[in-house]
């Protein structure tokens, strides 16, 4: 197994050409955040703008609208019931980001099945939270011409995959996610990826994590690196790190880490990371 440190990040980061402008950094669409779960999408959301993702829509319930741009104003907002004003964006989005408090109703299902129809070649799908527990609970078929990357916790992963959180060893793991031919992130203390042949583990995190919103966070971060960086695995190994890499410095002063206070100190880390 191979291990993620702090080399994967300058491999990644790149600094930005003088010429670039916000399309260089890519086009995101976030979606989820149903009524009760608002938060989650917007703290995907910050991630994804504070990675320096060019173009972020985020598309929700309305009643998130107003404290979306009170935390973010540079998201746009795409109400997702809308599905003639959301399915053009989602088309065009270089990456789209889905499941972050999305929640399990027909409604989500619903959304979930559509943006899996309209995703294409050269799309990445980050498919996290609820559209996972979605895709379990209703057999769904990822879809076969994006990249595909799942980033479970293990109980959800132990739903889409079948196998139970204390069979999941990396050799069962890869075998489930080469079935699924997807990039698979399965997140604990200590989180591991399963791409084609190669198994990776963190080696980076704490227990100051252990909080809601913490792996939306990630999620959103994953957009945000693979909308930037042209090579994918890599782009999302090196997210994998900044996320448990932030939340190890912030640690060592506070007892808990906030899911936001990543997403706000990622710009210096990664101006700090960057390659020259
Ligand atoms: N502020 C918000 O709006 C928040 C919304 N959230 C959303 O809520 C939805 C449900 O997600 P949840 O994960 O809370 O609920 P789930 O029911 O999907 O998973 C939680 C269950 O998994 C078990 N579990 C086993 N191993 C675990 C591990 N390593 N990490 C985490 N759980 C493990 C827990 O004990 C618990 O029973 C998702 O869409 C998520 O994005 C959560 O992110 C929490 C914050
Ligand atoms: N004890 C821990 N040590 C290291 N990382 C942790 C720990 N607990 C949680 N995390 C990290 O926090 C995130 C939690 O993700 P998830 O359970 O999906 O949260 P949520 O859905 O509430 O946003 C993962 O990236 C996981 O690796
Ligand atoms: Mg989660």
């Amino acid at each position: 197994m191979k291990k993620i440190t702090q080399s994967i990040l300058e491999k990644v980061i790149r600094k930005r050409p003088a010429n670039s402008y916000k399309g260089t950094y890519g086009k995101i669409a976030l979606i989820g955040g149903s009524q009760n779960f608002g938060g989650a999408i917007i703290m995907a959301s910050l991630a994804a703008v504070y990675s320096g993702a060019g173009l972020v829509t985020t598309m929700t319930d309305p009643t998130n609208q107003t404290s979306l741009h009170d935390w973010l104003p540079e998201a746009m907002f795409v109400d997702y019931h809308d599905s003639q004003a959301a399915s053009p964006i989602i088309s065009a989005a270089d990456v789209v980001v889905i499941g972050p408090g999305l929640g399990t109703d027909n409604q989500a299902l619903t959304i979930l099945t559509k943006t899996f129809e309209l995703a294409h070649k050269n799309q990445t799908l980050v498919i996290d939270g609820s559209a996972l527990t979605l895709v379990a609970q209703n057999h769904l078929t990822l879809p076969q011409d994006s990249l595909n990357v799942l980033t479970p916790h293990q109980m959800e992963w132990q739903r889409v995959s079948g196998i139970k959180i204390a069979d999941q060893t990396p050799e069962a793991n890869q075998a489930a996610a080469n079935k699924l031919n997807a990039l698979v992130v399965v997140k604990s203390h200590r989180t591991q990826v399963y791409y084609q042949d190669s198994v990776y583990e963190n080696t980076g995190g704490t227990p100051a994590q252990a909080t809601g919103g913490m792996g939306d966070t990630l999620a959103g971060m994953v957009g945000g690196f693979t909308a930037q960086f042209a090579d994918q695995p890599k782009a999302v190994l090196a997210a994998v790190f900044a996320h448990s890499a932030i939340a190890d410095k912030l640690a060592h002063k506070q007892y808990v880490v906030l899911p936001h206070q990543i997403s706000e100190a990622l710009p210096k880390f990664m101006k700090k990371n960057q390659s020259v």
